[in-house]
C-alpha cells in the first residue's frame, strides 16, 4: 500500500477512522432510541413517536453529547440517556417545522413527513410525546453514579436550548424573516444562533456536565459548540442549493422558494463554505489542550463541513 492514504484527509481522521467511529455511534444510539419508545395503547402515538425517532438522521446531536462526556472522562453509559433526550428534542423540532403551518414539508429523513403518514394532529402531539419524553427519560434512567445535581443542570440546560430563549426563539425569527430581503447579518446570525446552534451547544455541554468537566472546560467545550454550531446552519444552507432531495432526505431549494436569506444568498456559496471552514478551525484550535483526547470532537467539526447530506 503507498503512503498515499492520507491525502485528503484531516490531521484528526488520519488517527482516527471517522466514518467507523460515526457509523457504531449511530449504531449505538439507534438501539438506546428504539427501547426508549415500547409501543403500548394507544399505540398510534407511539407509532408516530417512533416513526420519526428512528427514520435514520445523522444522530450528530448524540454522538456530540457521547463523545464530549468521554473526553472530559465520563463514559457513553453515563451520557447515553442524555444523547438520546438531544435526538428527541430535534426530531420533535423537524417534525413541527415540516407543519403545514411551519415550512410545510413532504420529506424528512427519506421518508415522508410524520403529518403526512399520521396527521397533523398526531404529529403534533408525536412532538409533544417526544418533548415530554426528553425531559423523563434523563431525569429516570442516568445511571446512579453520576450524581443528582449534574443530571439537574442536564434537565435545566436542555430547557433553555429548546425554549424562547434557545431553538424556539430562533424558529419565531426565522419564520418573521420569511419573504424579507432585508434581513441583516445580524438578524441572520441570530436564527441560526438559536435554532441550530443552542442544541448543538447544549449536546456538547450536557456531555461534559455529566462528567463532572470544570467550569472553564465548559466554557472551553461552549466555544467550540457556538462555531460548529453556526458552521452547521451555514453548510445546511448550502446543501439547500447545491444537494438533492435523495441526498438530502427533504426537498431541496426550499430557501428559494420561501425568500430566505441565508448566508450563500448574502456571499455566494465559495465565501460561505470558507467562513464555515474558518469556524471550525477555531473550533479545533479551542480544544488543542485537550490533546489527542479531542480527535473525536476534532474530526465531528470537520465531518460537519465536509458532509453532504
Ligand atoms: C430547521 O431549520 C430547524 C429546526 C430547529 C427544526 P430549517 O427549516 O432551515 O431546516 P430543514 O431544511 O432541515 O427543514
Ligand atoms: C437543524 C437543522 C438544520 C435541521 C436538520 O438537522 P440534521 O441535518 O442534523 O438532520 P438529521 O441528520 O438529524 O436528519
Ligand atoms: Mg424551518
Ligand atoms: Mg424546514
Amino acid at each position: 500500500m503507498v503512503a498515499t492514504d492520507n491525502l485528503q484527509k484531516t490531521p484528526e481522521e488520519a488517527k482516527l477512522n471517522l466514518a467507523a467511529y460515526l457509523k457504531e455511534r449511530q449504531k449505538l444510539c439507534n438501539t438506546a432510541l428504539d427501547q426508549s419508545i415500547p409501543v403500548v395503547y394507544p399505540e398510534k402515538i407511539y407509532e408516530s413517536m417512533r416513526y420519526s425517532l428512528l427514520a435514520g438522521g445523522k444522530r450528530i446531536r448524540p454522538i456530540l453529547c457521547l463523545a464530549a462526556c468521554e473526553m472530559m472522562g465520563g463514559t457513553i453509559d453515563m451520557a447515553m440517556p442524555t444523547a438520546c433526550a438531544l435526538e428527541m428534542i430535534h426530531t420533535m423540532s423537524l417534525i413541527h417545522d415540516d407543519l403545514p403551518a411551519m415550512d410545510n414539508d413532504d420529506y424528512r429523513r427519506g421518508k415522508l413527513t410524520n403529518h403526512k403518514v399520521y396527521g397533523e394532529n398526531i404529529a403534533i402531539l408525536a412532538g409533544d410525546g417526544l418533548l415530554a419524553l426528553a425531559f423523563e427519560f434523563p431525569a429516570t434512567q442516568t445511571p446512579a453514579n453520576v450524581p443528582h445535581e449534574r443530571v439537574l443542570q442536564v434537565i435545566a440546560r436542555l430547557g433553555k436550548a429548546l425554549g424562547a430563549a434557545g431553538l424556539v426563539g430562533g424558529q419565531v425569527v426565522d419564520l418573521d424573516s420569511e419573504g424579507k430581503l432585508d434581513i441583516s447579518l445580524e438578524t441572520l446570525n441570530f436564527i441560526h444562533n438559536h435554532k441550530t446552534a443552542a442544541l448543538l451547544e447544549a449536546s456538547v455541554v450536557c456531555g461534559g456536565l455529566l462528567a463532572g468537566a470544570s467550569s472553564e472546560d465548559i466554557q472551553r467545550l461552549t466555544r467550540y459548540a457556538q462555531s460548529i454550531g453556526l458552521a452547521f446552519q451555514i453548510i445546511d444552507d448550502i446543501l439547500d442549493i447545491t444537494a438533492t432531495l435523495e441526498q438530502l432526505g427533504k426537498t431541496a431549494g426550499k430557501d428559494l422558494t420561501a425568500k430566505k436569506v441565508t448566508y450563500p444568498s448574502l456571499w455566494g456559496i465559495e465565501e460561505s463554505r470558507s467562513k464555515a471552514t474558518q469556524l471550525v478551525e477555531a473550533a479545533c484550535a479551542e480544544l488543542a489542550p485537550f490533546g489527542e483526547k479531542a480527535l473525536p470532537l476534532q474530526a465531528i467539526a470537520h465531518y460537519i463541513v465536509s458532509r453532504n447530506h
